[in-house]
C-alpha cells in the first residue's frame, strides 16, 4: 500500500473542475475514472511541479503510478476535466503554448505500457493547437540511402522537417556528432532507461541497441516541425502499433549487388559489420515487402529520381516553396476560469472580474478531431470563442 499524500481521503469527492486551493497554496483536482480517483496536485508557489496520485476505491489504497512523458512544469493552479480516456488539464498563468495538457489514464498507449511495465501507468501529453503533419517513418536496409534522402529533405526544407535523434549503443562514426546524428550511450544505461519507459520503441539491430525516446519525438513536435524517424523494420512495426500516427515508407535497393557496393564505398564499417548488415538486409527487405507495416515502397536506384518520388509522396512536388501552415489561434486563458464537459464539447468559462466591468466569456476547446497523444503530442486542438 502506498503512502498517503498530504491530504485526506475524505477530500476525494469527484471534482472540483477548477482546482481547489489547499492550505499550503497547492492546487488539487480529483477526477474519477471507474474505481480510481486521479488526484493531480500542483504547488501554487511554483516550487513544485504537477504530481499525480491514484486512489483505488475498490482496494481502499493509494497507488503510485509510473508517470510517462515529460510532465508539465509548475503553474499557478490548474483545472481538470475527464475527456474520454484522458484528463484534460488546463494550467493557469502559463504561456499559450503550454497551457493545455492531457493526462492519459486509459488510452491504447497507456494500456500497452501498463502491460509491458507491470505497474499502474499514466502518461502526460502536451496539447498542440492546430495541426502538424503526420510524422514520417523511413526504414530500409543498411546502405540503401535512407540517411542520404533524409539529409536532402532536411536541407531543402529546413523549416519543415525535424529529425528524431535516436539513442544507440553503437560507437560513433568519424563524422557523427553526439546529440545530432544519435545520442550515443552505454548499454547498461540504455537498458535501465528502457525499463523506465523512456523509449517509444527500441530494437536490437546488427548487434547494437537503438531506440527512439519519447522526448526525441516531442522536441520536434514542439518546434512545430514534421518529425522524420530513421528506424529499422522492427522499430517501424512498434511505432505502427503505437498511437503515433505516422506515414511509413520503406526504401528498397535496386539489387543486393548495388547495396553491397554502396555499403563498401561508404567505408564506414569493418568487413565483419558489412557482412552482418548484408545478411540482415535480405530479411529486412522481405519484411518490408510482406508486412503490412509500410504504406509505400520507394526504389532507390537513381538518387535524384528517388528523391523526387519521396517529395511527391510527402506532397512537396510543386514549384511553390511550401509555407508553414497558418499560425494557429492563440488564446491566453485567464487565471480565473473553470472547465466543464458538455456533451462532447469542452467549455471553458472565463471570468475576468475587473471591478466595474464584470464579464463572462465562454470558450469552446474543440477536441473533436484530436490526433496523436502520448507519446508525442496531442494535436488538432482548436479554440472557438462563443459570443
Ligand atoms: N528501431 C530503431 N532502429 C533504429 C533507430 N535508429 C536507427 N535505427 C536503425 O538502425 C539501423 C542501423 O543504423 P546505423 O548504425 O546508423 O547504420 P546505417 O543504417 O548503415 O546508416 C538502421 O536500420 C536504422 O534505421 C531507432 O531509434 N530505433
Ligand atoms: N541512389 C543512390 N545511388 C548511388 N549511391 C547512393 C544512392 N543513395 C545513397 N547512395 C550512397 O550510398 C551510401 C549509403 O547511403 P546512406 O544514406 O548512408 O544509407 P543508409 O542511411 O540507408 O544506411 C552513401 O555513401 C550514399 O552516398
Amino acid at each position: 500500500m502506498g503512502e498517503a499524500p498530504a491530504f485526506l481521503v475524505d477530500d476525494l469527492q469527484d471534482g472540483p473542475l477548477s482546482g481547489l486551493e489547499l492550505n499550503n497554496g497547492a492546487c488539487k483536482t480529483t477526477t474519477m475514472v471507474g474505481d480510481k480517483t486521479y488526484v493531480i496536485v500542483g504547488a501554487g508557489d511554483g516550487t513544485l511541479s504537477i504530481d499525480v496520485q491514484i486512489f483505488d476505491r475498490s482496494l481502499g489504497e493509494w497507488v503510485h503510478p509510473t508517470v510517462l512523458g515529460n510532465k508539465p512544469s509548475s503553474c499557478k493552479g490548474h483545472s481538470a476535466v475527464l475527456f474520454e480516456n484522458r484528463i484534460l488539464v488546463l494550467k493557469k498563468g502559463s504561456k499559450p503554448d503550454d497551457q493545455i495538457w492531457f493526462l492519459e489514464v486509459d488510452t491504447q498507449y497507456v494500456r500497452q505500457q501498463r502491460k509491458k511495465l507491470g505497474t499502474e501507468v499514466v502518461a502526460w501529453s502536451k496539447g498542440v493547437i492546430g495541426n502538424v503533419e503526420r510524422p514520417v517513418v523511413i526504414s530500409g536496409p543498411s546502405g540503401v540511402g535512407k540517411g542520404t534522402l533524409i539529409s536532402m529533405l532536411m536541407k531543402e526544407f529546413p523549416s519543415m522537417f525535424g529529425f528524431s535523434v535516436s539513442h544507440t549503443t553503437r560507437a560513433p562514426r568519424n563524422m557523427e556528432k553526439d546529440g545530432v546524428h544519435y545520442h550515443f550511450t552505454d548499454k547498461s544505461v540504455m537498458e535501465k532507461e528502457i525499463k523506465n519507459g523512456k523509449f517509444l520503441e527500441f530494437a536490437s539491430v546488427h548487434g547494437n541497441l537503438y531506440g527512439t525516446s519519447v522526448e526525441a519525438v516531442e522536441v520536434v513536435a514542439d518546434s512545430g516541425k514534421r518529425c522524420i524517424l530513421d528506424i529499422d523494420v522492427q522499430g517501424a512495426r512498434s511505432v505502427r502499433a503505437s498511437s503515433l500516427e505516422a506515414i511509413f515508407i520503406f526504401i528498397s535497393p535496386p539489387s543486393m549487388e548495388e547495396l553491397e557496393k554502396r555499403l563498401r564505398d561508404r567505408g564506414t564499417e569493418a568487413e565483419e559489420q558489412i557482412l552482418k548488415r548484408l545478411r540482415n538486409a535480405e530479411a529486412e527487405i522481405e519484411q518490408g515487402k510482406s508486412s503490412n507495416v509500410f504504406d509505400f515502397t520507394l526504389y532507390n536506384d537513381n538518387l535524384e529520381e528517388c528523391y523526387e518520388r519521396l517529395k511527391k509522396l510527402l506532397g512537396l512536388d510543386g514549384f511553390v516553396t511550401p509555407q508553414k501552415s497558418a499560425a494557429p489561434r492563440e488564446i491566453n486563458l485567464p487565471m480565473d476560469h473553470s472547465v466543464s464537459k458538455v456533451d462532447d464539447k469542452i467549455i471553458i468559462n472565463c471570468i475576468s472580474s475587473e471591478l466595474e466591468n464584470e464579464s463572462k466569456n465562454l470558450i469552446m476547446l474543440d477536441v473533436s478531431s484530436i490526433k496523436g497523444g502520448a507519446p508525442g503530442r496531442t494535436r488538432g486542438l482548436d479554440f472557438q470563442v462563443i459570443d
